[in-house]
């Protein structure tokens, strides 16, 4: 299976690495001096679960800058920030042929209807993922927790494709799962970052401590309780406890957020598609969103006055 990696970041680095140390037909589609360095040194990732090879993985897979020099793709692992979906969605257009699948890793809901307005919803399966890491300097990801990949068909069930690439995932180690209702794995994981990701770049609190006191917790609820709202009125179904499952979530995971750091990197945000969305998606629904809309205001500021 030709695999390309498109948006070798901490997410496509991660699994891109992964697999081509299995001997997977990988290429990234990278850029500047991470595509310099990567052929240079190689895709390296530091981990905890590479004690064994020193702390750090290193691959070798053909990169390039150029979608047409990638070529024709069987599968194409979408990992790029979503400020970034639609201009890049359209670049990796050689990369894409009638039988090419899109596996979309990207956080939000909003990404795949993007890709699929380009390339076919056909083309376009949701995934969703759990992982700490940050690229930390050209060529290489630093990875610090988890790294699983949830993933199936748009419109539910199973599928033939969804096992076959589950299988070649798998075979490289990485901790994937086939579901048969994605949409509401992206609408809980959504959810999740709507509470954390503008709440901890603004704090500076891990997803513990924005839930460890009453008022901190009430923020965090109350933004979750607002996204919610906007999905049950979307027709996602994300059962009746979904908040306190969150919460308890939240309450034992030690890390910021994405969006804490490329907060302190001075780079760009992906509110848009978190807190902005809600509020928008509110607007259109006729849903109050005042913790989304603050969160978002708030955000907005400090993030420019942060880039000077
Ligand atoms: N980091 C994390 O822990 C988690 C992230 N996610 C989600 O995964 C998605 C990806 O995030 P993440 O991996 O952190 O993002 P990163 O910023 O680490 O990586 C995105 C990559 O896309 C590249 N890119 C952008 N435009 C182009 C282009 N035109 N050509 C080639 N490469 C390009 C960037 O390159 P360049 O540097 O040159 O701009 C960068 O290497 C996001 O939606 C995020 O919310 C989900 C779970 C956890
Ligand atoms: C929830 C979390 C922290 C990790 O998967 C994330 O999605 C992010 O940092 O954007």
């Amino acid at each position: 299976m030709r695999i390309g990696v498109v948006g070798v970041g901490a997410v496509g680095g991660f699994f891109g690495c992964l697999l081509s140390r299995a001997a997977a037909e990988v290429t990234l589609l990278a850029r500047g001096a991470h595509l310099e360095a990567i052929r240079r040194d190689g895709l390296r990732v530091r981990s905890p679960l590479a004690a064994d090879d020193g702390g750090e993985w290193v691959a070798r897979p053909a990169a390039t800058d150029d979608p047409a020099l990638a070529g024709p793709q069987d599968l194409i692992l979408f990992a790029v920030k979503s400020y970034d979906t639609e201009e890049v969605a359209r670049i990796m257009a050689p990369m894409v042929a009638s039988e090419t699948t899109i596996l979309c890793l990207q956080n939000g809901v909003d990404n795949e209807a993007k890709l699929a307005a380009l390339y076919g919803e056909d083309r376009v399966l949701p995934g969703v993922v759990y992982i700490g890491a940050e690229r930390v300097a050209p060529g290489l990801i630093e990875h610090r927790a988890r790294g699983e990949i949830l993933f199936g068909e748009a419109a539910g069930g199973r599928s033939e494709r969804v096992e076959r690439i589950r299988q070649v995932l798998a075979a490289a180690g990485i901790q994937v799962h086939a579901v048969d209702d994605i949409r509401s794995a992206k609408w809980e994981k959504f959810l999740f970052n709507v509470g954390l990701n503008a709440f901890s770049a603004l704090t500076g609190g891990t997803a513990a401590r924005l839930v460890a006191t009453p008022a901190a917790r009430w923020v965090f609820e109350t933004s979750l309780g607002e996204a919610l709202a906007v999905a049950r009125a979307s027709g996602v179904d994300l059962g009746e406890d979904v908040i306190e499952r969150l919460v308890r979530t939240a309450s034992a995971m030690h890390v910021t957020s994405s969006m804490e750091q490329d907060l302190s990197h001075g780079r760009p945000l992906e509110l848009d598609t978190f807190n902005g969305y809600v509020v928008r998606e509110g607007r259109r629904l006729g849903l109050e969103t005042p913790v989304n809309a603050t969160l978002y205001g708030v955000m907005e500021v400090r993030a420019e006055v942060g880039r000077g």
